[in-house]
């Protein structure tokens, strides 16, 4: 199946969907991660959190498609913003992996209370001058924080991974991120692993009605939507069948109007996580 791509200021290109791996990990994450190459996927989500970029190293090695090919995305934890830790941490990373380099590597939260995300983000630009990354980002900043790191370093990210989906579209920073070249990525594009919280998102009328007028499913429709917003999601499907459904999304469009009718469901409280990157701190 040919995935579009997206691409970066710096001229990478990524494919417009990728792999989400937040809970795949061990013997049992390994066959779901084979089952995604298998089915297609080429930028597969990581975080140094998730424990499990041993597994995504593995997953790499048995796949048995070059390096290059693949694109893979890490993240840094909040208790390695300062700058030597960071750059330990980053190097720690690849070693889990048996990686020489990612192709992303992002700051997990702000943690704007410890004030300590310049510090990280000094640390991920020299990572990618040193060669141990090839693009840096950020994850759940707010336009505060991405001015606050333009000020600082004179440079933004390449990438913004925010949680998006039909409940929660987040217009404004869609907007600033458009606005200053940054793409952003979706986390929770399906509205999240919890299913008492996302199976109503994906049976709202709108997207049931959308899902028979274009024989596809629920899931297929948002993440058909996200695409057409300009945003790259990153979906988990443990099921290989749905895996392979998340990924056909390509051969249809929806029409101008029935994207803005998707955006109207927005909520400007509904997360589906409760965790608002002012107040959340993770470490
Ligand atoms: N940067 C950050 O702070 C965060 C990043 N993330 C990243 O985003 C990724 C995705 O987010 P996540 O929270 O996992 O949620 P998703 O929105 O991707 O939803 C995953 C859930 O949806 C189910 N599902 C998948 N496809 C379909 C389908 N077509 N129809 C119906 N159900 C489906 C899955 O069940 P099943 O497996 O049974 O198919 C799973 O329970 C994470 O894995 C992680 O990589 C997530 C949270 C925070
Ligand atoms: O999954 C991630 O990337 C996170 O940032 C986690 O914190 C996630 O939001 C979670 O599991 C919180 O309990």
């Amino acid at each position: 199946m040919q995935i579009p791509s997206i691409t970066l200021r710096n001229g990478l290109e990524l494919p417009a969907i990728g792999f989400g791996t937040g809970d795949v990990k061990g013997a049992s994450g390994l066959t779901t991660l084979d089952a995604a190459i298998n089915n297609g996927y080429r930028l597969i989500d990581t975080a140094y959190n998730y424990e499990n970029e041993g597994t995504v190293g593995q997953a790499i090695k048995r796949s048995s498609l070059p390096r290059e090919e693949l694109l893979i995305s890490s993240k840094l934890p909040g208790r390695h913003h300062k700058y030597k830790n960071a750059i330990t941490a980053i190097q720690e990373s690849l070693y889990r992996a048996g990686l020489d380099y990612y192709d992303l590597y992002l700051i997990h939260w702000p943690n704007p209370m410890r004030g300590e995300y310049v510090e990280a983000w000094q640390a991920l630009l020299d990572a990618k001058r040193f060669g141990l990354v090839r693009s840096v980002g950020v994850s759940n900043f707010l336009p505060e924080h991405l001015d606050k790191l333009q000020a600082e370093t004179g440079e933004l990210p390449e990438i913004n991974q925010i949680e998006l989906h039909p409940l929660f579209s987040q217009p404004e920073l869609r907007q600033y991120d458009r606005e200053h070249g940054i793409i952003t990525e979706a986390w929770s594009p399906l509205g999240g692993h919890d299913l008492e919280l996302s199976q109503p998102i994906r049976e709202l009328p709108l997207i049931k009605n959308l899902a028979d007028k274009y024989h596809k499913n629920s899931g297929q429709i948002i993440l058909r939507w996200e695409h057409q917003l300009g945003v790259l999601p990153l979906p988990l499907s443990h099921n290989a069948k749905r895996q392979a459904q998340n990924l056909d999304i390509f051969d249809f469009s929806l029409t101008d109007e029935e994207v803005n009718e998707i955006c109207a469901l927005d909520k400007a409280d509904a997360r589906v996580s409760e965790q608002n990157p002012l107040t959340n701190e993770e470490l």
